[in-house]
């Protein structure tokens, strides 16, 4: 039996142990941002079109380094051991299965080739990309690089809204700051000169970004952008993609909602290059409003994590599977069999006269 998102989320909410709970539910300061992810999705509504012979869909897709079976990623988060024992294996294969494509978190609690090789048992092709912040020694960074490559990974994703780390209020409360005994960030242990901490710093620009970009012959993509004019830098630096994001609201808590921010960063980039979206996305109709916004894919981050905290690698299945007959179903109402024909006329605000 699949359960609604919401079943098993209140599921998580039971099985966690409350600090943890509040670790990967909350959100910097007075979590505006977080709780605007989901309202501003609310905020839009879909005109759909009718009599559009519709009745075979196709949810493929093509991104830097992966051909989905679904327009769904699942987007970077830390500590997934802190959820379930199984950890980001047990989400490598849930999302293989799925056809989803992984961005796995250097904050994992299990090493990028564990993941990488779990996700290839379940499907050879499976895609799992590599997320990483810039670390202060370059040797670091390097090193991270090197060991995305080696594990196969097929790009690398750079977040770069996060200069410093959030306040996450829960946290500070309950006092949350390290793994608990017995867990480590996996990809930090075997560097040089020993293991690391994940280090973020406020002193890097585009000029560290090109650095990088000469490092690897992997796709690049810049996660956490949400001003046009970034977009257009990043296309300007040859990156092969964006994620326009707020990080779940986990760092400026004054940012707009992924989804607010969407249609500008679309605009400036106009198809050079694809962009993608996380940030509060629930339904199946949240990810045809982004789809028909452009985003190219959606990212999932909580939802996976509740899938994980409740039932393992089944949870996160359940969680995969729900939103993509959700968003096959939401397509066929609105009267498209892929992706690519959804149209940004088909979003309008809810409460206009249209
Ligand atoms: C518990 C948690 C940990 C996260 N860790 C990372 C991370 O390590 N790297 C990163 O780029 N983003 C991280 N994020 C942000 C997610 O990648 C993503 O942008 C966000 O969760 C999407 O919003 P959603 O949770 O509403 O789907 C994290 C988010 C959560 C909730
Ligand atoms: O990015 C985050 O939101 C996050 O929670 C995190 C935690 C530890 C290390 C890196 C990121």
């Amino acid at each position: 039996m699949i359960d609604s998102l919401a079943g098993l989320h209140e599921r998580a909410r039971q099985r966690l142990d409350p600090v943890h709970y509040d670790f990967f539910a909350g959100g910097a300061g007075a979590e505006v941002a977080l709780a605007e992810n989901e309202r501003a999705f609310g905020r839009l509504a879909l005109r759909p079109r009718v009599l559009r012979g519709n009745d075979i869909r196709d949810l493929r897709t093509t991104l830097p380094g992966a051909r989905a079976a679904v327009p769904i990623f699942v987007s970077p988060t830390a500590f997934h051991r802190l959820a379930h024992p199984d950890g980001e294996l047990a989400t490598a294969r849930a999302t293989a299965a799925a056809g989803a494509v992984l961005i796995s978190s250097m904050a994992a609690t299990v090493a990028i080739g564990e993941v990488a090789a779990a996700a290839r048992a379940v499907d050879p092709a499976a895609a799992v990309w590599f997320q990483l912040y810039l670390q202060r020694d370059p040797a670091v960074t390097e090193h991270l690089v090197r060991h995305a490559e080696a594990a196969g990974c097929s790009a690398l994703v750079i977040t770069v809204d996060s200069p410093v780390f959030g306040h996450r209020e829960r946290d500070q409360h309950n006092g949350f700051h390290d793994l608990p005994a017995g867990l480590t960030t996996a990809n930090m242990q075997d560097l040089p000169g020993g293991p690391r901490e994940i280090d973020m710093s406020a002193a890097f620009t585009w000029a560290h970004l090109a650095r990088l970009r000469a490092l690897t012959r992997l796709p690049l993509l810049l996660k956490g952008i949400l001003h046009p004019a970034d977009a257009r830098l990043a296309v300007e630096a040859g990156l092969d993609g964006i994620i326009v994001s707020n990080h779940g609201g986990r760092q400026l808590d004054a940012a707009p909602a992924g989804i607010e921010a969407l249609p500008p960063i679309v605009s400036t980039v106009d198809g050079e290059i694809p962009v993608l979206l996380d940030g509060g996305v629930r339904r199946g109709s949240d990810a045809v409003i982004a789809l028909a916004l452009g985003a190219t894919a959606i990212g999932l981050g909580r939802p996976v994590l509740w899938g994980l905290a409740a039932a393992g690698e089944s949870g996160v299945r359940q969680v995969l599977e729900l939103i993509r007959a959700e968003l096959d179903h939401v397509l066929t109402l609105c009267g498209a069999s892929r992706p690519a024909e959804l149209t940004p006329d088909l979003v309008v605000p809810r409460g206009c006269r249209c």
